[in-house]
């Protein structure tokens, strides 16, 4: 079995909670009051600003040029379309860009950050194989459905499903499989530690969008 499938075994039952979870089940049959799109959203740009820098991080310490080109061009498009995205929506939605993190938020910015400062590449590829895969799982299924939703819904599906996405997890989880095999004991269960935990707070996260962060205006 790949090191990033073991991986996922070891947080089988988050893993389950996170990739089908209700909010994203109501997002993607446009039940989701906007109300909880609009919280969800803003809280959800605060883990945009601390992904940003850890992936950046991540281009920094790759091994080669050919190692960081996805990344590169990944963090064009978060940086790009989804950051445009985030905008367009939370305008749409009639809220403001900035707030205060909930506990959640915080959590992963933490998370983010301690991975980015470890300035160790497989702590750091943890957590982005955690962050992206997860959505890509929930998203795919749902890719058909999204044109027919509010754009501030269909387009969190797109953004996170098709062949585009699909290639950057792989690129991102062969990162994450080749460094493995040189680490020893002691760094492989820091990656599983860093990567159970990151699977943990994706449904944390979820959990509390589900019952609705407070908007905050
Ligand atoms: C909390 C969280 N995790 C992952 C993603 C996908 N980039 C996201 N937008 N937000």
């Amino acid at each position: 079995m790949r090191p990033t499938d073991q991986l996922k075994q070891l947080a089988l039952s988050d893993w389950q909670a996170a990739t089908d979870h209700p909010f994203t089940r109501a997002l993607a049959d446009g039940s989701l009051p906007a109300e909880k799109m609009a919280g969800y959203l803003q809280q959800d740009y605060l883990f945009v600003d601390g992904f940003v820098r850890l992936l950046a991080s991540a281009i920094a310490h790759a091994p080669t040029l050919a190692d960081s080109v996805p990344a590169a061009q990944f963090l064009a498009v978060i940086t790009g379309p989804e950051n445009t995205y985030f905008l367009r929506s939370m305008e749409a939605l009639e809220v403001p860009f900035h707030a205060a993190p909930a506990p959640e938020a915080r959590a992963f910015q933490e998370l983010m950050a301690e991975a980015r400062q470890s300035g160790r590449y497989e702590l750091m590829l943890a957590v982005l194989v955690v962050a992206e895969w997860v959505y890509l799982e929930w998203a795919s299924p749902f890719e058909d459905r999204a044109d027919d939703l509010p754009f501030w819904l269909g387009e969190w599906i797109t953004l996170h499903a098709g062949e585009g996405f699909s290639g950057v997890v792989s690129y991102l989880r062969d990162q994450l499989d080749t460094v493995w095999n040189g680490l020893d004991a002691a760094a492989r269960s820091q990656v599983e530690e860093l990567f159970v935990r990151a699977v943990r707070l994706e449904k944390d996260f979820f959990d509390a969008a589900a019952t609705g962060f407070v908007v905050q205006r």
